[in-house]
């Protein structure tokens, strides 16, 4: 079955969450359920790459990773838009898995797929309110029920955060789910700029408040608090 990519890059560093650091290829799907005011990734879903948009096979995806990224790399993340939106998407898992590659999976848990309980490394991020999204609590329990019961791999919550209100829905999902892996992660409200050094130091200036604000909560303890690492090294490049 076909799957609809918009990008498929790297070899780079994950920048996000639980595997922040790790070398890593990209694929990114087309397509979103949601609609966040603040997503970086808007060309996935608004039309604006219509045109881009490649139906590939797994196989054709494994040749093109492999055609970029040679035999230097041993995992690969799927992004999107929302991967999750993909009924199909565990024959590209499969296929990985069988070249000896290890997956990670970005959502925003809106969605559940069966196929979630084989990724390696799984990351939820559930919108807080600045991003004019509203989170399907019934959903998401179904989902984090049965990743506890199935999941093969690790998983994990990550919550971008722009501002009280955001914190507060943090607060509350860390409540709700005590037992998963925590991640906060400082949010960038400026999408447009290409000059890095400026937004370098916006990013910084928020990430210690975001910190500050994380060290005084008697409730986000058992927690990691996160910069969106790519963007402090490139901006809002495209493709790394
Ligand atoms: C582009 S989304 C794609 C995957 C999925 N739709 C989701 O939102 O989890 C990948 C990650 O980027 C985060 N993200 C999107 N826009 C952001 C921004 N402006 N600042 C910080 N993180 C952002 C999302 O919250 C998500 O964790
Ligand atoms: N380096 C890098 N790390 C990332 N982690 C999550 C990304 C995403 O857009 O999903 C991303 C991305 O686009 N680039
Ligand atoms: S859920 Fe993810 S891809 Fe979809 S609009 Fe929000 S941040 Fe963008
Ligand atoms: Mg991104």
């Amino acid at each position: 079955m076909k799957i609809p990519v918009l990008e498929i890059f790297g070899p780079t560093i994950q920048g996000e969450g639980m595997v922040i650091g790790r070398k890593t290829m990209f694929v990114r799907t087309a397509g979103c359920d949601y609609s966040c005011s603040w997503c970086d990734s808007k060309f996935t879903w608004d039309g604006s790459e219509k045109s881009n948009i490649q139906m590939m096979g797994p196989e054709e995806i494994w040749h093109r990773l492999t055609e970029q990224g040679g035999d230097r790399f041993g995992h690969v993340t799927i992004s999107g838009g929302n991967p999750a939106l993909l009924a199909h998407l565990n024959e590209l898992v499969d296929l990985l898995h069988k070249k000896n590659i290890k997956v990670a999976l970005e959502t925003q848990g809106s969605k559940w797929q069966t196929w979630f309980t084989s990724i390696d490394d799984l990351t939820l991020s559930p919108k807080p309110p600045s991003s004019g999204m509203k989170t399907n609590f019934e959903i998401l329990d179904q989902i984090i029920d049965g990743l506890r019961r199935d999941q093969k791999g690790t998983f994990s919550l990550k919550v971008v955060i722009f501002d009280q209100d955001d914190l507060k829905y943090a607060i509350n999902l860390h409540q709700r789910y005590p037992d998963v892996e925590f991640f906060l992660q400082v949010g960038n409200d400026d999408l447009e700029t290409m000059d890095n050094e400026k937004l370098l130091g916006q990013m910084l200036r928020q990430y210690e408040q975001l910190i500050d604000q994380v060290m005084e909560s008697n409730v986000l303890k058992d927690v990691r608090v996160l910069p969106q690492l790519h963007t402090y090294l490139w901006g809002n490049k495209r493709g790394v």
